[in-house]
């Protein structure tokens, strides 16, 4: 790995971000942060730095904005950039459409034309697993048909993947790689860093884990009359950090070759609803009240990865287990109860 390459992390103080920023930094990457804390705190910047003992050069700013963007490339060197920064709640992107529209694809095009004009080349790119929408046939590799995403957040990010296949056919120095995340879960095992769910979390784990911590009563699960082992939605959770791996896998791979290229990052293995409330139950010690409700709109039954490809071209795969994810989870959620209390 080229050591002395520099970084923007766009959205690199959220929670993906967070862990890609401490894995980039604990490999001797030099990174620049960009965001403008409209789901995240400067906290986890702080934090990254304190657990890495190293400098962050942190700036306040929104990816819309092209003057700045012209400014961080002209004061800095940057090499590539890591794309994080953007909107991802489904049932806000199905309230406020345009505003989600705006961020995630408006806001990637500013980026990328900024990166033209700089002479930057070199990108990856946070896709999502939802742009496969529902299939029946599983796992999902990365030539599985794209299906019909049922939100427009859903919609942005398979946008935004055209748009930037269509960019790398346009100019044979880009060099993109789009990650399709499964469902990230966990946190850093020092308990430092994790997802600052604001408000109601609409995930999962999130959600169990403030059940666990006494926030909320209990946990409802959408629906267990569908096609799966015992009838709750089954995902393919990935942890944080093996995920971060990932995008140093792929800004690695990038550095090899131009073109566009598309790697799923699960790990493989599916996990019903039922299964992930009785692994954390275990990790936490204690039961989680959960009632059944009807399917919530939008939900495909089933979702895991192939992640063979991932394998074979990046030399990547997870290594963490779901038990460690929510042990990870647990930890977080009890030091930081309410998330990072400083903004
Ligand atoms: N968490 C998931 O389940 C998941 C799954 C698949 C894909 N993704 C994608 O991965 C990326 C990171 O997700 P995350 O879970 O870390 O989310 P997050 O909300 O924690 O992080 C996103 C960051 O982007 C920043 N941001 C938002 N709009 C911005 C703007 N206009 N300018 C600058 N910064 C802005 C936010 O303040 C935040 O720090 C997102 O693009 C998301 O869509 C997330
Ligand atoms: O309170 C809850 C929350 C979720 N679920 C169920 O738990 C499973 C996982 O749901 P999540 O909301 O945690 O994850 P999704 O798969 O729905 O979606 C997430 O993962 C996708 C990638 O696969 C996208 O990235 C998307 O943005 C992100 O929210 C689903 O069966 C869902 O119905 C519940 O039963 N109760």
């Amino acid at each position: 790995m080229n050591k002395k390459l520099k970084i923007l992390l766009t959205g690199g103080a959220g929670y993906i971000g967070s862990h890609v920023l401490l894995r980039c930094l604990e490999a001797g990457y030099e990174v620049i942060v960009l965001d403008n804390l409209e789901n995240s705190s400067r906290e986890s910047v702080r934090r990254v730095e304190h657990l890495t003992g190293r400098v962050v050069h942190f700036c306040l700013g929104d990816i819309r904005d092209a003057e700045n963007l012209d400014r961080i490339f002209t004061e800095h060197q940057v090499d590539a950039v890591m794309h994080f920064a953007g909107l991802k709640a489904i049932g806000e992107s199905l309230a406020e459409p345009l505003r989600y529209y705006d961020t995630n694809v408006n806001g990637s095009v500013t980026l990328c034309a900024a990166m033209a004009r700089a002479g930057v080349f070199r990108l990856v790119f946070s896709s999502t697993a939802s742009v496969y929408g529902n299939q029946t046939e599983m796992p999902l590799n990365e030539s599985s048909p794209r299906g019909s995403p049922a939100s427009p957040y859903g919609w942005s990010k398979l946008m935004v993947e055209q748009i930037l296949e269509d960019l790398a056919s346009s100019d044979p120095r880009w060099s993109i790689g789009t990650l399709r995340y499964f469902n990230p879960v966990g946190a850093h095992p020092s308990g430092q860093i994790g997802e600052d769910s604001q408000g109601e979390p609409s995930n999962l784990v999130p959600y169990i884990a403030q059940v666990a911590s006494g926030r909320r009563k209990h946990l409802s699960v959408y629906g267990n009359d569908y096609p799966t082992t015992d009838g709750t939605g089954v995902r393919d959770y990935i942890h944080v950090l093996d995920l971060a791996d990932g995008h140093l896998a792929a800004m690695d791979r990038l550095t090899q070759s131009t073109g566009y290229k598309l790697w799923n990052l699960g790990t493989g293995q599916g996990f019903s609803v039922q299964e992930v409330i009785r692994g954390f139950e275990q990790a936490c010690g204690q039961s989680i009240p959960h009632r059944f409700v009807p399917r919530r709109p939008g939900d495909v039954a089933q979702s895991w990865a192939d992640p063979a490809l991932a394998r074979s071209e990046l030399g990547w795969q997870s290594k963490l287990g779901l038990d460690d994810m929510l042990a990870d989870h647990w930890r977080w959620q009890k030091m930081n109860p309410t998330g990072y209390t400083k903004k």
